[in-house]
Parts: structure tokens; sequence; C-alpha cells
């Protein structure tokens, strides 16, 4: 479903992404990992058609897909209702006077039939129901995260690009979303730095490096067992703790998030 090949970003000078490789199949899950600044966002970006990279291909259903591509309005219109993509600051997705036309927005742009009904059904979902009169930006970042989530989702895509979904979400909510994006069959992107997280959200990862190259593409349960390889894309690190009265350092895989 989605291809891309040897694709390689620069902004100005610095290169973000370097000669990235990989297919992900339809209704396939993986999770993108990595540490701080090695290209997870960007390439979640290019995989929405958000920006371009300079090099290489990136074939969406077997077409190619650039900025020429995405001037044709008809195709244009299918690929933004088929890829969506959930940002990792909520705030840059909410624009809206009220958490109801948040949902409705794209369930309208869409010409869905029923839209009282699909804003009440994904609010009911995500719990957010006594907020759909009011305004997102009166909202936590959690309560935002959802409102984010339900608009994404009631225009029924075919697949999620979620950058950092938990980020916002306290742990009994994280258990919560975790469940329901397993049941969900669509095609899913989801970055994280967050190894727990990774390993129950898919049973494929790609690791970005911090040369921005992929440094490991396979199961995550491998990933998770292989020190050498957390070592290398610094997702592991060795920390200082004190057990009663001795201190001692070793290698922690605990997430801080
Ligand atoms: N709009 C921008 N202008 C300039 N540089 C940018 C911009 N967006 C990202 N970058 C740079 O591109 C690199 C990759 O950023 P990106 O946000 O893709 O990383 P990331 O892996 O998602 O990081 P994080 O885990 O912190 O979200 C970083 O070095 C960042 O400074």
């Amino acid at each position: 479903m989605i291809e891309l090949r040897e694709i390689t970003y620069k902004n100005e000078e610095k290169v973000v992404l370097n000669d990235i490789t990989f297919s992900i199949n339809e209704k396939e899950k993986v999770v993108l990992l990595g540490i701080n600044g090695v290209g997870k966002s960007t390439l979640l970006k290019i995989l929405n058609g958000l920006i371009f990279p300079q090099e290489g291909i990136y074939l969406y259903k077997g077409e190619k897909l650039d900025e020429k591509k995405l001037k044709d309005k008809s195709f244009n219109k299918k690929f933004r209702k088929e890829v969506v993509m959930l940002f990792q600051n909520p705030d840059i997705m909410l624009f809206n006077p009220t958490v109801y036309d948040e949902i409705a927005f794209g369930l309208r742009q869409f010409d869905f039939d029923d839209v009282d009904g699909r804003v009440k059904y994904w609010a009911d979902i995500f719990g957010i129901t006594k907020y759909l009169d009011k305004s997102p930006f009166e909202l936590s970042g959690g309560e935002k995260q959802k409102v984010c989530l339900a608009s994404i989702l009631a225009i029924e895509p075919q697949v999620l690009l979620l950058d950092e979904p938990t980020s916002n979400l306290d742990p009994r909510t994280t258990g919560w979303f975790i469940d329901f994006l397993n049941d969900l069959n669509l095609t899913m992107i989801i970055t994280t730095h967050n190894l727990s997280i990774a390993g129950e959200l898919a049973e494929r990862t790609v690791v970005l490096g911090e040369n921005h190259k992929i440094l490991y593409d396979g199961k995550v349960e491998t990933f998770l067992k292989d020190e050498n390889l957390l070592i290398e894309a610094n997702l592991i690190h060795i920390h200082k703790h004190r057990h009663n009265s001795i201190i001692h350092a070793h290698y922690h895989t605990h997430d801080w998030d």
C-alpha cells in the first residue's frame, strides 16, 4: 500500500532522512522508533503528502505521490480522505469554534451523510460528549488529543499516521487507547520513543538511527531484546541509581514520559 524508495529529505543543508526504503502492506501496523530529532515526524509528514523529499520515490497504492499528483483535485480529495495524520501537538490541528464543529469539519468536507449522528458517535467513543459545545482551546492536552483523534477517525480513513499519540494521555487512557488501536483494522504508522508502548502497538518496528538512516526493520520483540541495537539507537542509557545505600549504574530501558 505504501512504498518508499531511497527517500532523502534535507532541511536547508541538514539531512533529516537518509536513504529510507521500506514498504507497508494494507492493514499492517508499524511502530516508528527513534530518539528526538532522528526524523520520525518528518517521515510522517512525507507519508501524509505535506512535504516532499528531494530524492527518492513515494508510491501510494502503486501511484507516485508528489506535488504534481496532489494538485489533481480528485486525487487530492481521495488521498486526504484516505490518509490522515495526528500531529504531535494537538493545538496545530484545532481551529474550529466548538468541539462539535471540529469533528464535523471533515465529515462536511467529504460529504458524509448523518453528520450529527457521526459526531455524536465519535464523541461518545472518546468520552468527550460533554465538551461538544465547548471551544477546543478550553480543554486539557489529553482532551484535545481525543478531539483530534475523533475528528480524523470520523472520516473513516484507510491509513492512520499517528505522531506520539499517547504523549498527552494518562496511563489509564493510554491502556484503553492501545486496545482501541489494536482493534482497528487499518494501516497504521505510529511514532514513539516509548519502548514499553512500542511492543504493544505493533509486531513490526522501523527504527531510525542518529544518522537518520534505518537502523532496524523487523519484529519489535526481537529489537527490544537486542541490547546492542538498543544502545546503537540510543534508546537505552546508562543511569545511576540507588539500592539502599549502594549506588550503581547499568543500562536502563525505562521510559520517562
Ligand atoms: N520546520 C522545521 N525547520 C527546520 N528544521 C526542522 C523543522 N522541523 C524539523 N526540523 C529538524 O529536522 C530534524 C528532524 O525533526 P523531526 O521532528 O522529524 O524529528 P523526530 O524524530 O520526530 O523528533 P521528536 O521525537 O523530537 O519529535 C530535527 O533536527 C529538527 O530540528
